[in-house]
């Protein structure tokens, strides 16, 4: 428990070294998007353990989906996670001492669509067992989520709707069960 605590506090310093980056390519202050975050995150971490599976060729370990996340924070043992591009699979490689991070939901709507919150999925191993540790970054379920303000002009209108992240979750979850995708359906 000590070591995943500690580990959260360090991946948290890594999570606002990366949103003060992406608050300077979305041309806002530096410190923008850590102190919108920062007053309401939650950090959840997420355990996933994919057994050996003789059928790899008929067996998802994970199916398509994109995370209900601002970020996503995922450090795995083993290849198996791939992201999809053009309608393409491609393996995400695993770099010793590397952190994978995606772009989740939450973002998407933030940035008013300037990150896309990214589609992957696990495929499973036929030699091989695989555990990932994922921490999601979020918000409290009660946040009105609606693109940053500054994002915001007659040039580039919001492109995501308002929304309670709650009801948003709701929508996640009956999406994820369908095998749609959430965010297409805050889309304007
Ligand atoms: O196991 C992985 O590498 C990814 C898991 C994942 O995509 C998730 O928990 O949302
Ligand atoms: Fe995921």
């Amino acid at each position: 428990r000590d070591i995943l605590s500690e580990y959260t506090v360090r991946c948290k310093a890594a999570a606002n070294l990366v949103f003060r980056n992406m608050a300077k390519i979305l041309n806002l202050q530096e410190e923008h998007l850590v102190n919108m975050i920062g007053e309401n995150s939650i950090t959840q971490a997420i355990f996933n353990y994919y057994p050996q599976c003789p059928r790899p060729d008929h067996v998802l370990g994970l199916k398509a989906h994109t995370d209900g996340s601002i970020i996503t924070v995922n450090f795995a043992d083993a290849e198996g996670l791939q992201l999809q591009r053009n309608g393409v699979w491609y393996n995400v490689p695993i770099v010793p001492n590397a952190l994978i991070m995606n772009v989740g939901d939450i973002m998407e709507i933030l940035s008013n669509g300037f990150f896309k919150s990214l589609v992957h999925r696990v495929v499973t191993n036929a030699e091989k067992e695989r555990l990932s540790l994922v921490l999601v970054y979020t918000l409290e379920l009660e946040t009105e989520l609606e693109p940053v303000s500054d994002l915001v002009d007659d040039k580039r209108p919001a492109r995501y709707m308002k929304i309670k992240l709650h009801d948003y979750m709701e929508k996640y979850h009956d999406t994820y069960a369908t095998g749609t995708l959430a965010i297409d359906g805050v889309k304007i």
